[in-house]
């Protein structure tokens, strides 16, 4: 099958019922399992022939190869010509991983046993601020340097026995304003987290938040930690080394929540727990390499969102995680997947023949059910959803919350593919209206159902799950990509605004003329300008 051959069996099928694919099997055959999690993709208009011409356009693409190049520490991310080994991060049994001859794995886990023996130190009151025992924590970094840790602590908050977090990422000075307030800068600890250590929001907020402490601590540096992989400009800027946790450049920023950009979660749920989330990942990585193309979870979630994006054409995909510590999670996944497959060219430097990666976004369940659900079910356009939901909650007293939150997961899925006839709506009204009126209304009332869903389901959200989770979804992206033909670890995308935002923000101050502007730009400045000035 190739991609034209996809689109055509997509269009073919497209108003076939889902439902009419229900055999006695296939609510099993069109599943998988990997450890504990269950993936299910029975309620998509996949049929086994669709899903074989998928598996052996994987197949064409070298999925295995590419994969195997990656474990192995190849230079699979061309672009910039380096490797992509944050799996190296979560390799807990220290298997060799070699970049340019080189083990890496002695250097992966002594940065790790550093980062565990700080993060006690700053649990325990060992390591203290000017005022005593660190009380909170302020993680400041953006995109990778921000989402990971933010969505995982959010996401771990039952096992959250140390310093409170908090994070600041945007370069809007409200942010930092509104987090330091209320803080007391004698018992904060504030970590830089920046791969580059350039990020001009990450630097600004920084030196902000390194004034506010200097105004009452006297060593303001000293409680200051830096995450990096830019060791000469941590020094720079007055960090101790032993508060400089690096990294090596073949850990993306999207993929680094398992390394040092993790430290303001080890700090939070302990080094165990943070362990327990590494050997989540590592599981799934295992899995991802081992398990057979039908059984193999990141392979199959992959090839779904293929045909969902790429061969139907639907341009968004919803991630709707019943669990409202995974609030985060769609922003995070909307870095790791947009960030990651959405681009034009492949590799080869011509443009893609189909589109690039979808939209992602999303919303917890069941908020969003109360928002924009309505057009899930009613609209014009078909969005493929991601539900996921664990079997069960942190809250044992509030089991029958939990029972509610599972009913609505696997209800939406079930509307989603049944639907409500016009028959069936008329039915409902009948007695109420009649004649003209019934049919007017009943229409209203139809939902036309056979909108496809995924649903995966963890046993409960513990570390060891996240980081199956999290993985799981790297590996996704890594096939979409390897299928795609793309370099899916650069992000060459964001250069061009970062660079006009540097050359208007002196013509916002007026020490440069806009005139080489366009005429609505400089339109834009003036005005701002003017009510501000
Ligand atoms: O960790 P850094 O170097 O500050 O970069 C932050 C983020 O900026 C990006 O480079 C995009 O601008 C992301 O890929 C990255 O996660």
């Amino acid at each position: 099958m190739n991609w034209t051959d996809l689109q055509k069996t997509a269009a073919a099928v497209a108003d076939r019922p889902i439902l009419d694919l229900f055999d006695a099997e296939r609510a099993e055959s069109f599943s998988v399992e990997a450890g504990d999690l269950l993936f299910d993709y029975s309620k998509t208009n996949l049929d086994a022939e669709t899903r074989q011409g998928l598996l052996d356009m994987a197949e064409a693409a070298d999925w295995t190869g590419r994969r195997d190049a990656m474990f192995d520490g190849a230079p699979i991310n061309e672009t910039e010509g380096r490797a992509v080994l944050h799996t190296a991060l979560r390799n807990l049994d220290a298997r060799p991983v070699t970049v340019d001859g080189t083990d890496v794995m002695p250097e992966v886990l002594g940065t790790l046993g550093r980062m565990e023996g700080f993060a006690q130190a700053v649990r325990e009151g060992d390591y203290t601020g000017q005022g005593g025992r660190i009380t909170d924590v302020v993680n400041i970094g953006i995109g990778g340097s921000d989402l990971g840790p933010a969505m995982a602590v959010q996401a771990l908050s039952p096992y959250q026995d140390g310093p409170r977090c908090h994070f600041v990422s945007n370069v809007d000075g409200a942010q930092i304003a509104d987090t330091l307030r209320g803080l007391d800068p004698e018992t904060t600890l504030v970590i830089v987290a920046s791969k580059t250590f350039t990020t001009i929001e990450t630097m600004t907020n920084a030196a902000t938040a390194k004034a506010w402490m200097g105004e009452q601590v006297r060593d303001p540096a000293g409680q200051f930690a830096a995450l990096s992989s830019a060791l000469d400009k941590t020094n720079q800027w007055g960090i101790d080394e032993s508060r400089v946790f690096g990294f090596a450049d073949w850990v993306g920023g999207r993929y680094s929540v398992w390394g040092p950009i993790g430290l303001s979660l080890m700090i939070a749920v302990g080094p165990e727990a943070f362990r327990a989330f590494l050997s989540g990942g590592q599981a799934m990585d295992t899995h991802f390499r081992s398990a057979e193309p039908l059984d193999n979870m990141p392979l199959m979630l992959a090839l779904v969102g293929i045909w969902h994006n790429q061969g139907c054409g639907h341009a968004t995909r919803a991630v709707l995680p019943y669990e409202q510590r995974l609030a985060r999670l769609p922003a995070y996944l909307q870095q790791l997947e947009m960030e990651s497959n959405g681009k034009r060219v492949a590799m080869d430097g011509q443009e893609l023949p189909v589109d690039s990666g979808p939209v992602v976004w999303g919303e917890p369940g069941t908020n969003g059910q109360h928002a924009f659900y309505q057009l899930i079910h009613q609209g014009t356009r078909v969005v493929p959803c991601e539900f996921m939901v664990g079997a069960e909650s942190h809250e044992p007293d509030l089991a029958h919350q939990h029972r509610l939150l599972v009913a609505n997961a696997l209800a939406q899925a079930e509307a989603l593919l049944r639907g409500r006839s016009l028959d069936e709506a008329r039915a409902l009204l009948e007695g109420k209206f009649e004649g003209e009126e019934l049919e007017r209304q009943a229409r209203h009332r139809v939902f036309p159902g056979n909108r496809p869903s995924t649903m995966l389901v963890y046993p409960q959200l513990t570390p060891f799950v996240l980081g199956q989770i999290v993985a799981l979804y790297e590996h996704r992206v890594f096939v979409e990509g390897a299928l795609l033909g793309l370099n899916s670890f650069d992000q060459w995308g964001v250069e061009l605004g970062k660079e006009l935002a540097k050359a208007l923000e002196p013509v916002l101050a007026g020490e440069v003329s806009a005139e080489d502007k366009d005429a609505s730009t400089r339109r834009l400045v003036d005005h701002v300008r003017a009510r501000r000035d």
